[in-house]
């Protein structure tokens, strides 16, 4: 058997949620069509006959240096040291520009790990495209098998995965067959609740958002569970805005959560309780970003 940690490294909308959910058919990560959604290193497993890879969906990786970023920057920069394969996606339907350069810059410079390339968004590149990202990646990488996929489509994903399998090293599976993800239940609650906060609030807010579950309930005998859970917002004003007119938006944010929410709990009755709450400069408390980062 086979078995390989595979940390996934781009830019954001890179994709790399996309993937690893075509990949792991669940939805481990979130998506979204706003760029550096994903904050944390979630993982996602795949497992057939050849073995199993556990994937590493590391934050958009970042060149300001503002504490922010610079924390993505620090979770995918560690991500990449410890796994046995990195796998970098590029969406080459945008010009590769400084931040590609920035990525391809610092993955020349890795030299134990195997580094594979993938152009994604195969489905609505023209061939010049094509043709302009393998050649970047050629040149910066020039030691890299280069694949073009299409992660929405789930078009080039078995090739993907016979490259991945052959750089994979030979060991034990490092999670039974039957698991897709190791978070926990109330880190993909949040994660649920957080991505339909971020597609039904207006623009400026995603990175002003972070979703607490701070009780989950079982009522075994009543076949009950009862979620409670804060959408934290860094301003007052910002409230308004998820909450919307007359709780409007949040009902929007509780109705679409629970759709979700309920293929965990299949045969149970579930209630969910959803608030809003300000947390104020959240994102400049180093002792939160730990929690949420690690
Ligand atoms: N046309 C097309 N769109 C894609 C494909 N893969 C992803 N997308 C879209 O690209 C956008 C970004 O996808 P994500 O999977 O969230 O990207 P990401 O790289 O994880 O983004 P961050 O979490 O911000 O780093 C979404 O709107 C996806 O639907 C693809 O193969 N083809």
């Amino acid at each position: 058997m086979k078995c390989a940690t595979v940390t996934i490294i781009g830019r954001p909308s890179a994709g790399k949620s996309t993937l690893v959910n075509t990949i792991c058919e669940a939805k481990v990560s979130i998506t979204a069509r706003t760029p550096q959604t994903t904050r944390n290193a979630i993982k996602g497993i795949y497992t057939d006959s050849r073995g199993q890879l556990v994937f590493t969906d590391t934050p958009g990786y970042h060149t300001s240096d503002k504490q922010f970023n610079k924390r993505l920057q620090d979770v995918a920069l560690s991500a990449l040291e410890d796994s046995d394969i990195i796998l970098y996606v590029i969406d080459a339907s945008r010009q590769p520009g400084e931040e590609e350069e920035a990525i391809a810059g610092l993955l020349s410079k890795i030299t134990k790990t195997p580094v594979i390339c993938g152009i994604n968004k195969a489905d609505i590149l023209t061939e010049i495209q094509k043709e302009t990202a393998t050649s970047f990646l050629q040149k910066q990488l020039p030691a890299s098998p280069v694949l073009t996929f299409s992660a929405q489509e789930d078009t080039g994903i078995d090739e993907l995965l016979i490259t991945l399998f052959s750089h994979a090293p030979e060991s034990e599976p490092l999670y039974p067959e039957e698991t897709f993800t190791d978070q926990p239940l109330e880190f993909r609650i949040a994660e649920i609740i957080r991505e339909k906060a971020i597609r039904l609030s207006r623009e400026e807010l995603p990175h002003s958002i972070f979703v607490e579950v701070s009780d989950l309930e079982y009522n075994e005998e009543e076949s009950k569970v009862w979620v409670r859970a804060f959408i934290n917002v860094e301003r007052e004003s910002q409230k308004g805005m998820v909450v919307g007119k007359g709780g409007d938006n949040i009902k929007k944010i509780r109705k679409e959560s629970f759709k979700d929410i309920k293929k965990i709990f299949p045969d149970l009755q579930l209630t969910i309780d959803l608030r809003v709450k300000t947390q104020e400069k959240w994102r400049q408390d180093s002792g939160l970003l730990d929690k949420l980062l690690t």
